[in-house]
């Protein structure tokens, strides 16, 4: 699904990323985890062909970003979903209608009561989006984001903010998607417990490389109690 080799990122002279390596198959859940301001984003970012990058290699479906038309970037963002920022051009429009209206744009034959049954989002269908409070617009945000049944949904700290219940729902058809479709989701997550619980793998980025990439039980057959523990003692906080 994706390969990312020797992926260098710099900001006016800011090195961000310094020799990324990378790799996403079908069905993975992996779970992007580091400090705040270890360049997660800018990696998500790049993978979405939303960012140019400076040096090395990122494939994604088999296809070398750098060497993409602007119309090849647009068959590939296809295929790919990301959690949207809402903006203000949700403000008008009640959950269900914005629904609607994604599906339209996607062309998608997924059923709207369905999603609103699977999120959870019966009893405020009616509510105007920009009434929601922060976790419900995040809620929202995340239907729409599985509206155009991506085969690879990336998702920047998507459960950020949720109380525990909205996690858990999220959790649950992020797993049932995954399952029933076989598509790759790509996250950052600032919950270690999710990464440990729902991840097939992790990506620790430090220093701008790839710290650690493996899956949650290698870390723990290291001797670790938690993947909290494992973070806590190999990613010192910035003073
Ligand atoms: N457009 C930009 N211009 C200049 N610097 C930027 C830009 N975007 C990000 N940065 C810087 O690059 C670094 C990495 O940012 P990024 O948002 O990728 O980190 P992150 O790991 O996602 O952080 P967080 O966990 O806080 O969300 C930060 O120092 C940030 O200030």
């Amino acid at each position: 699904m994706i390969k990312v080799q020797n992926l260098h990122k710099s900001y006016k002279g800011k090195s961000v990323l310094r020799g990324l390596h990378f790799q996403a198959n079908q069905r993975e859940i992996i779970g992007v985890i580091g400090k705040n301001g270890a360049g997660k984003s800018t990696f998500l970012e790049i993978i979405m062909t939303l960012k140019s990058y400076d040096k090395g290699e990122v494939a994604v479906f088999d296809q070398d970003l750098q060497k993409l038309s602007e119309q090849q970037q647009q068959a590939i963002r296809a295929n790919i979903s990301a959690v949207l920022q809402p903006t203000q051009f949700y403000k008008n429009l009640k959950v269900e209608e914005l629904l609607r209206l994604f599906k339209a744009y996607y062309r998608s034959d997924i059923d709207i009561k369905q999603i609103m049954k699977d999120f959870k989002l019966e009893s405020h269908k009616k509510t105007y989006f920009e009434k929601l409070s922060g976790g419900w617009k995040q809620k929202v945000s995340l239907a729409i984001a599985f509206l155009s049944k991506p085969k690879l949904i990336i998702l920047d700290e998507p459960t950020t903010g949720l109380d525990p219940h909205m996690r858990n729902t999220l959790w649950a058809y992020i797993t049932e998607y995954n399952r029933k479709t076989g598509a790759t989701v790509i996250l950052t997550t600032h919950y270690m417990d999710e990464v440990e619980t729902y991840c097939d793998k992790v990506l620790l980025i430090n220093d701008g490389k790839a710290e650690i990439f493996t899956t949650p039980e290698n870390i723990l057959a290291l001797g670790y109690s938690s993947i909290n523990d494992f973070y806590l003692q190999n990613v010192y906080e910035t003073v």
